[in-house]
């Protein structure tokens, strides 16, 4: 299983997450079958209050190859529901090869701004991102899926296919003003 040791950091020299991950080719090898396993199930445990403290992991929604020092375009995504009558995730898969192919003109953004596994301290400042997207990606089998996705999955698979394209969080960040958003931005979260 992956633990935050397994996570390389922002600061650490020689990793791979400031790189362009490469794409995957399907079939999928044993070890990329076992690494999108590996990543969907961090997010379960970290999820899970009783385990991540048992295991000592942040809790997250995304996790993507590179952040375990994977340079393969790759990422786990569980948004949870937001519904308390139905416990079905909002989005739930591991996204291979993702391409955002519409993205709206509106941009969205976490009112508590973001954060990283990868990144260890809090930066302060709005992520401003597209708040309804249309993203193509492939799942472990290979099947090619079309997905248009608003709110919170679509800022959280955007954050992960940042980390496929050596991007982070605090790239986005307004350098002057970090609180600036472009007008009409939709806040949540
Ligand atoms: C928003 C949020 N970000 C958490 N962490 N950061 C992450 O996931 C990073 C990715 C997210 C940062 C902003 C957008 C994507 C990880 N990243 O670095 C991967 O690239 C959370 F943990 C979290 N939630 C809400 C749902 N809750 C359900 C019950 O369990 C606790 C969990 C906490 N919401
Ligand atoms: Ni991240």
């Amino acid at each position: 299983m992956i633990l935050m040791k397994d996570i390389v950091r922002d600061d650490q020299e020689g990793t791979v997450l400031r790189d362009y991950a490469a794409k995957v080719s399907f079939p999928l090898t044993e070890e990329e079958q076992q690494l999108a396993k590996d990543l969907m199930e961090y997010l379960e445990i970290s999820q899970d209050e009783e385990l991540a403290e048992k295991y000592g992991l942040r809790a997250g929604v995304g996790l993507a190859a590179p952040q375990v020092n994977v340079s393969k375009q790759m990422a786990a995504v569980l948004v949870p529901s937001d519904d308390e009558e139905d416990d079905t995730p909002i989005f739930k898969d591991v996204i291979i090869n993702p391409v955002i192919i519409s993205e709206s003109v509106q941009m969205g953004a976490l009112t508590e701004g973001e954060g990283c596994l990868s990144v260890d301290r809090d930066i302060a400042g709005y992520v401003p991102r597209h708040d309804r997207i249309t993203l193509k990606y492939q799942d472990v089998q290979g099947e090619t899926h079309k997905v248009r996705l608003k709110h919170y999955p679509a800022i959280v698979c955007q954050h992960e296919i940042d980390h496929l394209h050596g991007v982070l969080f605090y790239d986005h960040i307004n350098k002057d003003n970090p609180f600036e958003a472009p007008e009409g931005t939709v806040f949540f979260g």
